[in-house]
């Protein structure tokens, strides 16, 4: 109506202003402010829309009468969402607020840096203007403690991974997700309980410590290095830490990650509460020389702090990663890297204080087993007693992995099952003897052995220790 009239009493000049005009008056006599928490600030992604969006969903499947159900991949929770342009009533210590869930289409640029989504999305809170203080100071801490509250009870964990190379989804993130649903516990882990407890304990005090690392002046994180031979449960035991404490997991992948800075985006985009992992690290790049630009010149050097303008990642540029000023950008974080190889690592990865803690997950010892055995047969403590088993356990170097096979196999029949995990274990036992034995006396007769041996009989010998080493 407003804008009719104007149209006829106004010049075309004027209209503009006059409009303006007309909404400032307003604003200033009605008795509700407006505040806007729109999905993007431009750059990041705001986490307060994030929150209320999980706030809201929680309270609006009761209320509102208009709701959009999501429910993403392999997701086994819906998400309710206020439709667009709906509305909703909550109130908090007897003020009582409305949220809209504004949704408008982008008039795209000309020109953009990143491509941006095409919708423009906001929930808009209205409430009247004596209740202003409630709201900027209590409302939206309690409603950011509860989405994360709610986050972690319902809603499935994520793994995410940067396995697009650098490039950003519609959003601008650079992490992919899906639900994160391994179910490997600590319950579930073959290792020997006194370390176990040991890393569960150190795990509990890392999530609780917020005090502590405030006191000491230290960044709120911890660094976990898994080393051991594969099968030994490195992987199982990082799905086993996601699922003690409820966090997401950022999974690494360092072959896609093409520079430095590439690196610290990735890290800037990821959220609190998260474990960050970088699998078979000495595999990823090659660490080996601090100074070195992997791929890049060999007399290219880095001057030792991350290089933006760098085409390569370095390992400096990952001890930046985890150990800089970057890597306490968002809190509680956990840095796990798991190696095959711990000799491969260089010392800067491994000097004290970088990586908090140093997990041995060895081949399958006598404790481990029993773990196995109860978790798959149903055997307890009892039951392996006067087997043997820990007679040949240490000497065979069975891994977990290669023990729970033969476990899966005979799972219908527990005694057929304890026999074939016996013979297995003496026969590897008795190889990884033969093996020690040899190399043993290998030095001791080589010389011997040289001199009275045909060159044939040498080359065969050889091919022989090499089947053996290969068994
Ligand atoms: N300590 C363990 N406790 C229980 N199960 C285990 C353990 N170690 C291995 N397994 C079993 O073996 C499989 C392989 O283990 P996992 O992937 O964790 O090994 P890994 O150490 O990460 O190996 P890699 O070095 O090859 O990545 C798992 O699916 C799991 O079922
Ligand atoms: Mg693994």
């Amino acid at each position: 109506f407003s804008q009719s009239l104007l149209h006829t009493i106004f010049p075309p000049e004027l209209r503009f202003a006059s409009l303006k005009l007309l909404h400032r008056l307003l604003t200033y006599f009605s008795s509700y402010c407006y505040y806007d928490i729109t999905e993007t600030d431009g750059v990041n992604t705001n986490e307060l829309y994030n929150a209320v969006q999980l706030y809201l969903s929680s309270s609006a499947s009761v209320s509102a009468s208009r709701l959009t159900l999501t429910r993403s991949p392999n997701s086994s929770s819906t998400t309710y969402n206020l439709s667009t342009n709906d509305r909703l009533l909550d109130s908090f210590h007897g003020a009582t607020v409305e949220w809209e869930h504004v949704v408008t289409q982008r008039h795209s640029p000309n020109f953009s840096w990143r491509p941006l989504p095409e919708e423009k999305r906001a929930f808009t809170l209205r409430l009247r203007k004596n209740n202003k203080h409630l709201v900027l100071n209590s409302y939206l801490d309690f409603i950011t403690d509860r989405a994360a509250d709610l986050r972690r009870r319902n809603q499935d964990r994520l793994l995410y991974t940067n396995s697009r190379g650098g490039s950003l989804d519609s959003r601008g993130h650079p992490w992919e997700s899906v639900p994160f649903k391994h179910p490997s516990t600590f319950h579930t882990l073959a290792m020997d309980p006194v370390k176990k407890s040991e890393i569960m304990a150190d795990l509990l005090d890392f999530a609780n410590g917020e005090a502590f690392y405030q006191k000491t002046g230290r960044a709120w994180k911890r660094g976990y290095l898994l080393y051991g031979p594969p099968g030994t449960g490195k992987s199982s035991m990082i799905a086993a830490m996601a699922n003690f404490l409820s966090y997401d997991i950022y999974d690494l992948e360092l072959t896609e990650v093409n520079t430095n800075s590439e690196l610290r985006k990735l890290l800037m985009k990821t959220s609190s509460k998260s474990i960050i992992v970088i699998e078979d690290i000495d595999c990823s790049i090659n660490l080996t020389n601090r100074n070195k630009k992997f791929g890049g010149s060999k007399n290219n050097y880095d001057a030792g702090g991350g290089d933006d303008g760098a085409n390569t990642i370095t390992l400096s540029g990952l001890l930046n990663f985890t150990d800089g000023l970057w890597s306490c950008c968002g809190s509680e974080r956990i840095f796990v890297f798991t190696t095959n190889h711990i000799g491969k690592l260089d010392p800067a990865l491994l000097r004290s204080g970088r990586m908090d803690m140093h997990i041995h997950m060895s081949y399958c010892t006598f404790p481990a087993l029993r773990i196995l055995m109860k978790n798959y047969l149903d055997l307890e403590e009892g039951d392996l007693e006067g087997e043997g088993f820990e007679a040949v356990i240490d000497e065979a170097e069975m891994t977990p992995a290669d023990i729970s096979e033969v476990l899966i196999r005979n799972r219908r029949n527990k005694s057929r099952a304890v026999v074939e995990l016996m013979e297995a274990l003496k026969i590897r036992a008795e190889k990884s003897g033969l093996k020690k034995l040899r190399i043993g006396n290998v030095e001791d007769e080589e010389q011997e052995k040289r001199a009275l041996e045909s060159p044939q009989q040498l080359q065969q010998n050889c091919v022989d220790d090499d089947k053996m080493h290969r068994t």
